[in-house]
């Protein structure tokens, strides 16, 4: 069984929870408590593997706010950055979270392959109020090399359960990766021990 854990990240009110909810639930509830961390699990079923899904859901972040951010990004093996497309504050916001996964990432993981990430424009169905264009939230994405989707939680569940699929099976990939890289750069530094104790005596044989 596979254990993957994501986090969520956003500004006050972008609706993390009610993305979150919806995919978990596929419902929508229209308030939350905001004051709290939240650890949501759900077992799922991807691609026929068996998974345990952990959400972090933790209170809002604000733009300055890098303490709250670097517990979530050290545990979390894939981001979803949820700004409200009506409130161009968030938009902001998450343009600097994302800068503060990378440099996080960066500084934890060198070299590693980018953490898998969607950006999240909620709140679609206000569509009339917007402040923040598609196009923007597309270019912020690929600036990030990340994925990116607008929804709304409020109206509906497809377009959340099809971000957090992707998102999931990204996720797999790259756990694979580091699994692979890690016992690669384990054989190698073996073979090195192996060569370094016989390598001299099985040369003069
Ligand atoms: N119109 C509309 N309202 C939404 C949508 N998603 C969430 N809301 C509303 O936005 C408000 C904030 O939603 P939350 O899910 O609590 O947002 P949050 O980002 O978790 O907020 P904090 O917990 O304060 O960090 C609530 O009143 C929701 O009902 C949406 O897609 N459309």
């Amino acid at each position: 069984m596979n254990d993957i854990k994501l986090a969520l990240l956003g500004s006050q009110g972008a609706g993390k929870s009610a993305v979150l909810v919806r995919f978990l639930t596929r419902r929508f509830i229209g308030e939350y408590a905001s004051n709290t961390n939240s650890l949501y699990h759900k077992r799922l079923s991807i691609d026929g593997r068996q998974l345990n899904l952990e959400v972090f859901d933790p209170c809002s972040q604000g733009s300055e706010a890098r303490c709250i951010l670097e517990e979530p990004v050290d545990w979390a093996d894939g981001f979803v950055v949820v700004y409200n497309i009506s409130d161009r504050t968030s938009f902001i916001n998450a343009k600097n979270i994302l800068r503060q996964i990378r440099e996080t990432r960066m500084e934890n993981c060198k070299g590693e392959m980018d953490v898998p990430v969607c950006l999240v424009g909620n709140k679609q169905d206000l569509c009339h109020a917007r402040q923040v264009r598609e196009d923007e939230g597309r270019g912020l994405a690929q600036e990030n090399r990340c994925n990116f989707q607008e929804v709304s939680a409020a109206e509906s569940y497809q377009d959340i359960a099809n971000l957090f699929t992707q998102l999931i099976r990204q996720v797999m990939e790259h756990l694979k990766y580091r699994a692979d890289k890690r016992r690669y750069s384990g054989s190698k530094s073996m073979a090195k021990l192996i060569n370094n104790v016989f390598g001299k005596r099985r040369k003069s044989v």
